[in-house]
C-alpha cells in the first residue's frame, strides 16, 4: 500500500521561507504596508498521521490510508482506494480511479502527515496586518495540535511560535524610535456563549463593533505581556478552563471554539533616539496625554495589528461519535455554528452580487467577521485524518476549504496618526448626518410649513414693533419742533414788547420807522421760517403716519394670514390625530366584531358536530335498522337543529334533490341495506369552502352496512351541497365499506382534501338500489329522512352569513390597518428627524471639544491613544500585568 510521505522535509524546509511579507510585528513597521492589500483567503490543508486506534483497523478491516500529496505540495488526493489510483510518484492514474471515489483538490499548500510543526508555522503561520489563522476540521484531526501543540520543544504549535517571533522581532528592532505594547486575550465560545478564559467570572460577553476597533468582545480582559513566558502562563490558565471532553474519536476533544487574541501596538516616537532606550516608553506617553511634561516627545503614529488565532471545535457526525445527553447538545451547537460559518463562506464566494452575508447567525461568524471578507489576512488550516473511516468527513472538510479559497479580504494597516484623524472622521459623520437630515426633512412638508409660518409671524411682529417705535420717535421730534417754535414766537413777542415798551433809547429807536420796519421784517422772517419748518414737519409726520399705518396694516394682514395658516395646520394635525384615534377605535371595534363572529361560527360548528355525532350514535344504538327509528327521538337528538321538518317528498326535499343534482353528478355509491337517515343528516358533507372540518369519524354497525355488491365507495373529491345552500368541507379521508361491513379508508390523492362522508353513510344506510345522495330512498317514507334532511338547513345559511360578515370585517380591518400604518410612518419620520437633530448637536459638541483639545495640546504633545501603562521594559520575570479591558 502506498504510504503518505513528507516531501517538505526532503526538499529542505528551511529553504522554503515565508511567502508572506514578514512577521506580524515586523509588518507593522514596513513602509509598503501603507497601501491596502486585497487578497484571497489563504487555505492550506494538513493531514495528521494515523492514530494507533486507526492503525489497529476496525473489525476485520486493516488500516487504509486515503490521502496523498502530489509533488509540489499543492494538490491533495483523497481516494477510497489510494493504491489503485495513485502511482508511486503520488500522481493520479486516471483509469484506475474510475471504480473508486477519488477526489483531487488544489490549495495554497498541503502538508502531509510527516510535516513538522516548524514548517507549518513558517509557511502558514507568519502573518502581517490584522491577521487570523483558523483551524477547521473534523474532530480529532489535529486542530488543537496545530494551533497550540506543546508549549516547548519541537511540538510547539502556531500560537507559541507566533508569540516567540513577535518578541524576537521586538527585541531586535534596530529602530530606537519604535516602541511596542503587546496585549493578549483568550476567549471561548461554548454553546453559543462567549466567555473570558482568563477571567472566568466574565461570561455571556457581547460582541460589538465600532469604526475604530472593528469587531471586538465587550468586557474581554486584555493582559499586557512582556515575554513569551507570560503568554504561555496565560495560555495554560485559559486551557485549563476551556471546555473539553472525551468522545469516541478524541480523548481530549475541544467542545468550544477558542480564540487567542494578540494585539501589538507600535508607536513611532521621533526624538526618542536622543533619550536613549532606557525607561518605559508607554508610561511616558501616557503622562504626555495627561498634559504634563514638555520634554515628552510627540507620538507620530500608532500602528495596531491584531492577530486572531482560532481553534475551532471539530465538526462531528453524532452517530459516529455516539454523543448523547450533554455531549449531544454540545455537538448540535458546534455543528450549527460551523454550518453558519459555511453559510457565510458560501455567501462570500457567491459570484452573484454580495447582498447579505449572514455574519449574525452565530457568535462564531460574528466574531470572525473581520477575518472573513474584512480587513484581515486570513489563513484557514483545514485538518483531515488519513484513514478510510474518516473518508466522508475528510471529503466534506476539503470541499469546505475549497470553497473558502475564493473569499477576498481587504487588509490594511490600522493606523491612528493622531486626533486629527478622529476629527476628520467626526466631520465626515457630521456631513453625512446633515445630508441625511436634509433628505429626510424634504419629506416632512407640513411641519416645515408650520415652522416657516411661525418664523414669518415672529418676523412680522418684530417689524411691526420697529415701525411703531419709529413712529413714536417721529412724533416726539415733531412735538419738540413745535415746542421750539412756540418758544421762539414767545421770544419774538417778548422782544417786540421790549421794543415797544423799552427804555428811552429803545423807545427812541421804536420811534424810528425804519428800525420798526426792519424789526417787523425780521420777526416775520423768523416766523415764516418756523412756520415753514412746522409745515414741513407736519407733512412729514402725516407722511410717516400714513406709511406707518399702511405698513402696520400690511403686517396686520400678514399676521392674520399667518395665524390662519397656523390654525389650519393645527386643525389638520388635530384632525389627523382624531382620524387616527377614530381609525384605531374602528379597528378595535372590527376586531371585536370579528372575534364575536368567529365565536359564533365556532359555536355553530361545535353544535353541528355534536348533532352529527348524536345522530350517528343514535343510528349505532339502533342496529335493527333506521327504518324503525322514532322520529321524536331523532328530533330530540337533533335539538334546535331539527328545524321544521317537512313531510317526506315535500317541496323542500325535492328542491334539495334538484340542487344536489345541479351541484354535480351523484356520487358513485353502491347499494346498501339501511335507510337514508345518516346520508340525509350528512347531506351537507362535500367539498365546500367552510373554514372548519369535522374530526369526527363515524362508525357504522356492521349489520347495517352489508352492501349488495360487497363494497360501498365514496368518491373522493366529490361535493354535495347543503340544503340551505352552504357547503361543508370535511378533511377526513373517504371510507369504503367492505362486504363484511367494516369500514376502511380509501387512500387517494384527494383523500386528504375532500371526503363526502355523508354520502357514504347515505348509501350504507339506505336500503335497496344504489341511489344518489339526497335522493329520498325507500326509507324516506318513514319521515325520518325529512326531519334529518331539514335539520341542518337553518345552520349552513347562518354559517355562510357569519362567514361573509367575518370576511367583510376582516377586509375592512386590513384597509383600516393600512391607513393607520401610513399615519404611523409619517410620525416615525418625524421622530427619526428629532433623533438625528439630537445626534447632530451631540456630534457638533464633540467636534468642538476635540478641536479645543487639539488647540490646547498643539505644541506640547500629540500622544493620545497610548493610555495603557506598563511598568518596566521587556524582559519577562514577574507576572503579566493587566491592561485595560475591552
Ligand atoms: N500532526 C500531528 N502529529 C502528531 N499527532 C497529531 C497530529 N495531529 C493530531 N495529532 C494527535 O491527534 C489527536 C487529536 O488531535 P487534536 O486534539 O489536536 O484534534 P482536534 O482536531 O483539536 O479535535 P477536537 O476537534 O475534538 O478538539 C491528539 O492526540 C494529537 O496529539
Amino acid at each position: 500500500m502506498m504510504g503518505c510521505t513528507s516531501r517538505h522535509l526532503a526538499q529542505g524546509a528551511p529553504a522554503k521561507t515565508s511567502k508572506y511579507i514578514s512577521s506580524f510585528a515586523r509588518h507593522l513597521s514596513t513602509a509598503e504596508v501603507e497601501s491596502d492589500v486585497s487578497s484571497s483567503l489563504q487555505v492550506v490543508v494538513r493531514i495528521r498521521p494515523p492514530l494507533s486506534r486507526e492503525l489497529r483497523g476496525t473489525g476485520l478491516r486493516p488500516y487504509q490510508c486515503t490521502t496523498a500529496v502530489e509533488p509540489g505540495e499543492r494538490n491533495v488526493i483523497l481516494s477510497e482506494n489510494l493504491p489503485a489510483v495513485v502511482n508511486q510518484q503520488g500522481n493520479m492514474v486516471t483509469d484506475g480511479g474510475a471504480l473508486y471515489n477519488t477526489y483531487r483538490f488544489t490549495f495554497d499548500c498541503v502538508y502531509d502527515q510527516h510535516c513538522p510543526q516548524e514548517l507549518v508555522y513558517r509557511q502558514s503561520g507568519q502573518q502581517g496586518y490584522n491577521a487570523a489563522i483558523i483551524a477547521y476540521g473534523q474532530t480529532g484531526t489535529g486542530k488543537t495540535y496545530t494551533m497550540e501543540g506543546a508549549m516547548e520543544g519541537p511540538d510547539r504549535g502556531i500560537i507559541p511560535r507566533t508569540v516567540e517571533d513577535i518578541f524576537t522581532y521586538i527585541v531586535n528592532d534596530p529602530e530606537p524610535s519604535s516602541k511596542y505594547l503587546v496585549r493578549s486575550s483568550y476567549l471561548q465560545i461554548y454553546n453559543e456563549v462567549v466567555s473570558d478564559l482568563l477571567k472566568p467570572e466574565r461570561s455571556s460577553l457581547s460582541i460589538r463593533e465600532d469604526r475604530r476597533r472593528g469587531v471586538f468582545v465587550e468586557g474581554l480582559s486584555e493582559w499586557v505581556v512582556r515575554s513569551p513566558a507570560e503568554v504561555y502562563q496565560l495560555m495554560q490558565r485559559g486551557q485549563a478552563l476551556r471546555a473539553t471532553g472525551a468522545t469516541k474519536l478524541n480523548e481530549v476533544s475541544s467542545r468550544s471554539h477558542a480564540v487567542c487574541v494578540i494585539i501589538v501596538e507600535k508607536c513611532t516616537t521621533p526624538g526618542a533616539a536622543e533619550e536613549g532606550a532606557a525607561g518605559a516608553p508607554w508610561s511616558r506617553s501616557s503622562s504626555s496625554t495627561n498634559g504634563g511634561d514638555a520634554a515628552v516627545p510627540a507620538i507620530q503614529s500608532i500602528k495596531v495589528g491584531k492577530l486572531n488565532l482560532v481553534d475551532l471545535a471539530g465538526s462531528e457526525r453524532v452517530h459516529v461519535t455516539g454523543a448523547v445527553g450533554r455531549r449531544l447538545e454540545e455537538s448540535k451547537k458546534i455543528n450549527a455554528s460551523l454550518s453558519a460559518l459555511g453559510n457565510v463562506i458560501a455567501a462570500l464566494t457567491d459570484r452573484r452580487e454580495r447582498s447579505h452575508i449572514p455574519y449574525r447567525d452565530s457568535k462564531l461568524t460574528r466574531l470572525l467577521e473581520d477575518s472573513l471578507g474584512g480587513n484581515c489576512r486570513t489563513t484557514m488550516i483545514a485538518t483531515i485524518a488519513p484513514s478510510l473511516e474518516a473518508f466522508q468527513e475528510s471529503l466534506s472538510t476539503l470541499k469546505f476549504a475549497n470553497r473558502a479559497k475564493n473569499i477576498q479580504n481587504e487588509a490594511h494597516v490600522n493606523e491612528d496618526v493622531d486626533q486629527r484623524t478622529l476629527l476628520r472622521k467626526y466631520e465626515r459623520e457630521l456631513r453625512r448626518l446633515r445630508d441625511e437630515l436634509a433628505r429626510r426633512s424634504r419629506n416632512v412638508v407640513d411641519k416645515r410649513a408650520l415652522l416657516v409660518a411661525e418664523e414669518q409671524a415672529k418676523r412680522a411682529e418684530a417689524d411691526k414693533l420697529a415701525a411703531l417705535t419709529a413712529l413714536q420717535e417721529r412724533s416726539r421730534e415733531f412735538l419738540r419742533e413745535k415746542e421750539e417754535k412756540r418758544a421762539l414766537e414767545l421770544k419774538i413777542q417778548a422782544m417786540q414788547s421790549q421794543l415797544l415798551s423799552g427804555g428811552s433809547s429803545g423807545a427812541a429807536l421804536q420811534e424810528v420807522p425804519a428800525v420798526r420796519a426792519m424789526l417787523q421784517r425780521e420777526a416775520n422772517k423768523v416766523k415764516e421760517h418756523y412756520e415753514a419748518r412746522i409745515r414741513a414737519l407736519e407733512a412729514e409726520r402725516q407722511d410717516a403716519e400714513g406709511s406707518a399705518s399702511a405698513e402696520v396694516d400690511r403686517y396686520k394682514q400678514l399676521l392674520l394670514k399667518q395665524r390662519d395658516i397656523m390654525i389650519a395646520l393645527t386643525a389638520r394635525l388635530n384632525e389627523r390625530d382624531e382620524r387616527i384615534n377614530s381609525l384605531q377605535e374602528e379597528l378595535d371595534a372590527y376586531d371585536r366584531y370579528q372575534r364575536q363572529l368567529e365565536d359564533q361560527l365556532d359555536a355553530k360548528t361545535t353544535e353541528l358536530i355534536s348533532l352529527r355525532k348524536a345522530a350517528v350514535e343514535h343510528a349505532a344504538a339502533s342496529p335493527a335498522g333506521l327504518r324503525g327509528v322514532d322520529p321524536s327521538a331523532l328530533q330530540n337528538a337533533l335539538g334546535d337543529w331539527a328545524g321544521q321538518g317537512g313531510a317526506p317528498g315535500s317541496q323542500h326535499q325535492h328542491q334539495h334533490h334538484h340542487q344536489q343534482q345541479q351541484t354535480g353528478p351523484p356520487l358513485d355509491v353502491a347499494s346498501s341495506a339501511s335507510g337514508a337517515l345518516s346520508g340525509e343528516l350528512a347531506a351537507g358533507g362535500g367539498a365546500g369552502q367552510a373554514p372548519y372540518s369535522t374530526p369526527f369519524r363515524g362508525a357504522l354497525p356492521p349489520g347495517s352496512q352489508s352492501a349488495a355488491n360487497g363494497t360501498l365507495a365514496g368518491h373522493p373529491g366529490r361535493s354535495g351541497s347543503m340544503p340551505g345552500g352552504g357547503l361543508i368541507h370535511h378533511s377526513l379521508p373517504p371510507l369504503v365499506y367492505s362486504a363484511d361491513g367494516t369500514a376502511v379508508e380509501l387512500q387517494g390523492p384527494d383523500s386528504q382534501d375532500v371526503t363526502p362522508r355523508g354520502s357514504v353513510w347515505s348509501s350504507s344506510m339506505g336500503g335497496g338500489d344504489p341511489a344518489p345522495v339526497g335522493t329520498p330512498g325507500p326509507s324516506a317514507a318513514n319521515g325520518v329522512t325529512t326531519t334529518a334532511n331539514e335539520a341542518p338547513s337553518a345552520s349552513p345559511g347562518e354559517i355562510a352569513e357569519l362567514r361573509a360578515a367575518a370576511l367583510t370585517a376582516a377586509k375592512e380591518r386590513s384597509a383600516l390597518q393600512q391607513i393607520l400604518d401610513s399615519k404611523v410612518r409619517v410620525m416615525l419620520v418625524e421622530i427619526i428627524n428629532e433623533v438625528l437633530l439630537e445626534r447632530l448637536s451631540a456630534l457638533e459638541a464633540l467636534v468642538h471639544r476635540v478641536s479645543e483639545a487639539i488647540g490646547s495640546s498643539s505644541g506640547s504633545s500629540g500622544g493620545g491613544s497610548a493610555s495603557v501603562n506598563t511598568s518596566g521594559g521587556g524582559g519577562g520575570g514577574g507576572p503579566p500585568s493587566r491592561g485595560g479591558s475591552g
